[in-house]
């Protein structure tokens, strides 16, 4: 998918990042096997006035899933700190289809100490963007290698985060669902660091305790830390970009860059809206019940 990266050179936001035709053409192969519904037929009863889907009061989505995710063109957004990473995670391996976390290949390509890693560093350790061209080019990258493995359908995270990368995933395949992880803004800074990460297995944990008491019939909110299991408690290292003064900079930098992203989807009645009642074990099955989807496991993993 050289493809993305080309289009994306290819002129100013004002004119069709991509031509329909072309972007038909170079994707073809991708998406040959993959069945993409239309937003109305994935979601037929539980669009509001807002043309946004509320996970309160939405009737179960009707998902065609097919065997092994194939159709499954998925997108999480939400704050930094919010856990785009673990519910991305679970319903990857619970449906089958590739969690891409644009994050994560930023940090590989950090730790690669290859031609981009220096600037890079500079730019994730302010807690800026990388340019829409870079992280392009990084996730084109990506799904070349799993096309080249068989890989079908995928769960983006952290991917679009600005207008313009959403324009150019639009033009060249047909997103499904957006997710919206929504978390009260207190929570998020606590979140992002209290984040650990064990430098062996990769385990992501946390050792915040959010406990925020309601008031004046606001709810109270309780996450329990996700501490690690022994054998990764000596071994675990915190990001570089979950320090404060990074962490509330990204922070902002979404509401900016990111947030008009939400309203793209909004407009193309794709955009489910989902609050996180609570920590994993309140906010897994609930987060299933939107999706109309049952985990076996559920019962013994929710807290893991
Ligand atoms: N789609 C993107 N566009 C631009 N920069 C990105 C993108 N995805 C990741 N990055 C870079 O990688 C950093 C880490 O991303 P991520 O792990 O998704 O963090 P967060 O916890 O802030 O959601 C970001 O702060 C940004 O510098």
């Amino acid at each position: 998918m050289v493809v993305m990266s080309r289009l994306l050179r290819a002129g100013p936001s004002t004119s069709p990042l991509i031509s329909p035709r072309i972007a038909c053409r170079l994707f073809s192969s991708f998406t040959s096997e993959i069945t993409i519904h239309s937003p109305t037929s994935l979601i037929p009863n539980s669009i509001n006035n807002n043309n946004s889907i509320n996970s309160s009061n939405a009737k179960p989505l009707i998902l065609r899933i097919e065997p092994h995710g194939r159709n499954v063109h998925w997108v999480f957004l939400g704050c930094p700190g919010v856990g785009k990473g673990t519910y991305a995670s679970r319903l990857s391996k619970l449906i089958g289809v590739p969690h891409i976390a644009t994050g994560d290949l930023v940090r590989e390509e950090l730790a690669s100490s290859g031609p981009l890693s220096s600037k890079l560093a500079e730019i994730v350790n302010q807690g800026k963007l990388v340019s829409d061209e870079i992280i392009v080019d990084l996730l084109s990258r990506r799904l070349e290698t799993g096309e080249a493995k068989g890989e079908a359908g995928f769960i983006l995270d952290g991917f679009p985060r600005t207008v313009r990368q959403a324009e150019i995933l639009e033009g060249v395949i047909d997103i499904d669902l957006v997710i919206n992880l929504k978390l009260r803004e207190e929570a998020l800074l606590a979140k992002c660091l209290g984040r650990r990460i064990c430098s062996e297995c990769g385990g992501n944990y946390n050792v915040a305790c959010i406990d925020i008491k309601g008031d004046d019939g606001s709810p109270g909110l309780y996450m329990a830390p996700l501490l690690p299991p022994p054998g990764c408690a000596s071994k675990l290292i915190t990001r570089s970009d979950d320090r404060e003064e990074v962490v509330k900079e990204r922070l902002r930098i979404y509401n900016e860059m990111t947030r008009p992203v939400e309203e793209f989807y909004q407009k193309r009645g794709k955009l489910l809206q989902f609050d996180l009642p609570g920590g994993i074990p309140e906010s897994w099955p609930k987060l299933l019940q939107a999706l109309n989807l049952d985990d076996q496991e559920d019962g013994q993993s929710a807290a893991a």
